[in-house]
């Protein structure tokens, strides 16, 4: 995925929100996008998408430029889960297994498998207004992965968990992505979350108060190490990545408050 000089400025606005973005993903890279709320990291996953197309510069996904066959290639998964209030969980998980043409006899036994790995089996016959915004959450989930794209883009996918079931499920996908081909591009405001899940962090941010953002840093993540999680997190390293991501989303904070660059 290549996004080379990106901008967007929404209709009616008076300025961009995103500016002279260049970010380049190779396949099977795991992204975690971080910064403040309403710097553009929804708009940057609708961007590579195709759901918004580029006021400036360009965005290709698998060399793609074209918005339709770039949403061919992505497996969207929104804030808020999205999933159809109508059909139960079994078969909103199992959509996306139908929409690859497998039998709804196999793609409700995958869906079913899916469902009991994500602690919800029981709940597979339930409709999602039954259910808490943290279940949906891990169904929506469920539903991207099986959609088994090249590319899933996710926007903060376990902000609805509990701190308890969120290391799980984090735990969880750490597996389930490891040795797929599977190229992430995730939005999170969880810094640990990040680095945990991806091979790199991306800081988006303004530099200026009403600026537009880009990519001001990057970290390394811990992607691929196999030391569990609690490790990790007592690890040097990892301790000084986090504080480091941390300070440098306290600098945006301190900018949006109307202070300057420092
Ligand atoms: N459809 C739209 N039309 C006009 N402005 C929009 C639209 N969608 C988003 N914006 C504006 O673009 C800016 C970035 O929004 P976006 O949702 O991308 O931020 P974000 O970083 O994902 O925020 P959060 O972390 O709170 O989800 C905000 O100022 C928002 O008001």
């Amino acid at each position: 995925m290549a996004l080379d000089d990106l901008g967007h400025t929404y209709p009616g606005a008076l300025r961009p929100v995103l500016a002279d973005l260049t970010l380049s993903v190779p396949v099977g890279e795991h992204v975690a996008v971080v910064g403040r709320s309403g710097c553009g990291k929804s708009t940057l996953l609708s961007l590579i998408a195709g759901l918004v197309e580029p006021t400036t510069g360009s965005a290709r996904v698998l060399d793609e430029a074209r918005p339709a066959r770039r949403l061919e290639s992505c497996a969207l998964m929104p804030q808020g889960d999205s999933l159809l209030p109508w059909l139960t969980l079994l078969d909103n998980v199992a959509i996306s297994l139908r929409n690859q043409r497998v039998s709804r006899r196999a793609a409700r036994a995958e869906a079913q498998r899916m469902l009991d790995r994500l602690g919800l089996g029981i709940w597979a016959d339930a409709r999602p207004a039954a259910l808490s915004a943290g279940m949906r959450q891990r169904a929506a989930l469920a539903r991207a992965l099986l959609a088994r794209k090249p590319v899933l883009l996710a926007d903060e996918p376990l902000g609805a968990l509990d701190a308890i079931t969120r290391a799980e499920v984090q735990q969880w996908l750490r597996q389930s992505i490891t040795g797929t081909s599977a190229t992430l591009v995730m939005v999170t405001h969880d810094v640990d979350e990040a680095l945990l899940l991806a091979e790199r962090v991306v800081l988006l941010a303004r530099q200026e108060l009403d600026a537009p953002a880009r990519v001001v840093s990057t970290w390394p993540g811990w992607f691929g190490d196999d030391r569990p999680r609690e490790v990790l997190l007592g690890d040097e390293a990892f301790a000084t990545a986090r504080r480091e991501v941390l300070q440098a989303l306290a600098r945006e904070s301190h900018l949006a408050e109307g202070g300057t660059a420092r």
